[in-house]
């Protein structure tokens, strides 16, 4: 098998552009890393724009809804993207359970995770409770353990990044998940999560500890799940030969991509590093790489 080919050259970029209509975009790790714009990802999207490319952004971070985070690329410049443009890990949560489950009116979601999942939830107007609740952000009490028992009304535990997950908030999910009808799911289940040029705990590392005490475990709606390239290929219905999935994470932006039967690009501004892929153990091989997203404009001027 031949390995990645890493693009370094103008006439590498002109030839790799020509294969793709599409781009199916990562976002921590690819076009920024926490709030700070990656080199070049600007002038780069908007060379694909000129040259009548289209553009998807796909993440895995559950923390921002859509609507949030057209908020964020316009702060960091990027004032084009539409919320159209954006597929995150909460849309599709909620569309699983809108589509596919057919949620009942009359039940709730216990939300482990950040208003980006309230937001997607209430998008499809479905009920939820838990999430950014300010009275679950403490620790335990005495009187807690008679209080939390299992509530009917609940249909389903949903986890995602939650940057205020606590002992409190995983009890009362466990309760639930005790409960066999009760859905477990989470939005992803990435392992880290990368921002500031470091690895911190990443949304699989929230619902572990509930994985581990129920002895289930969640069906993920991220990537690399089918069920979330289901969504995107319905939404936006590319010709994946045409389509290219730009990933910093091999487990799961290139694995997606490859699974989706589209063409993969990976870059070493995140989770995983050059040795990663050049590994002859490595299980996931993207077919083309690069050092940096900025690296397609750059090389090109
Ligand atoms: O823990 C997480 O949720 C992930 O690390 C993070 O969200 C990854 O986001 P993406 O790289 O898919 O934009
Ligand atoms: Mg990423």
């Amino acid at each position: 098998m031949t390995g990645p080919v890493k693009i370094t050259s103008k006439a590498e970029v002109e030839e790799f552009l020509s294969k793709y209509d599409n781009f199916l975009f990562d976002c921590d790790g690819v076009i920024w890393q926490g709030d700070v714009l990656l080199p070049h990802v600007k002038e780069t999207l908007s060379l694909l724009r000129e040259k009548g490319k289209k553009l998807i952004f796909v993440t895995n971070n559950s923390t921002k809804s859509r609507k949030a985070y057209t908020k964020k690329f316009s702060k960091l410049g990027l004032d084009e993207v539409t919320p159209e443009e954006i597929f995150g890990s909460a849309y599709s949560a909620a569309v699983y359970l809108k589509k596919v489950v057919k949620f009942p009116a009359d039940k709730k979601v216990l939300v482990l995770g950040e208003s980006g999942i309230e937001e997607e939830l209430a998008s499809e107007g479905i009920q939820f409770v838990g999430g950014t609740d300010p009275s679950l952000r403490r620790d335990i009490g005495p009187e807690d353990y008679d209080a939390i028992v299992p509530d009917p009304s609940i249909g389903c535990v949903l986890s995602g990044l939650d940057l205020h997950i606590n002992y409190l908030k995983l009890s009362i999910a466990l309760i639930n998940l005790q409960v066999p009808e009760t859905l477990f799911l989470a939005t992803n289940i990435d392992s880290t999560y990368p921002t500031h040029g470091k690895l911190f705990p990443g949304a699989g590392t929230m619902c572990a500890p509930l994985v581990l005490a129920s002895k289930r475990q969640p069906i993920s709606l991220g990537k690399p799940s089918k069920a979330m390239m289901d969504c995107v290929k319905a939404k936006f219905e590319f010709d994946p030969v045409r389509t290219c999935m730009v990933g910093d994470r091999l487990d799961t932006d290139i694995r997606f991509g490859q699974e989706g039967g589209l063409g993969t690009l990976f870059v070493l501004t995140g989770v995983n590093k050059e040795s990663d892929i050049l590994d002859e153990n490595a299980d996931v091989v993207p077919q083309q790489y690069m050092t940096k997203l900025g690296d397609i404009f750059e090389l090109l001027h």
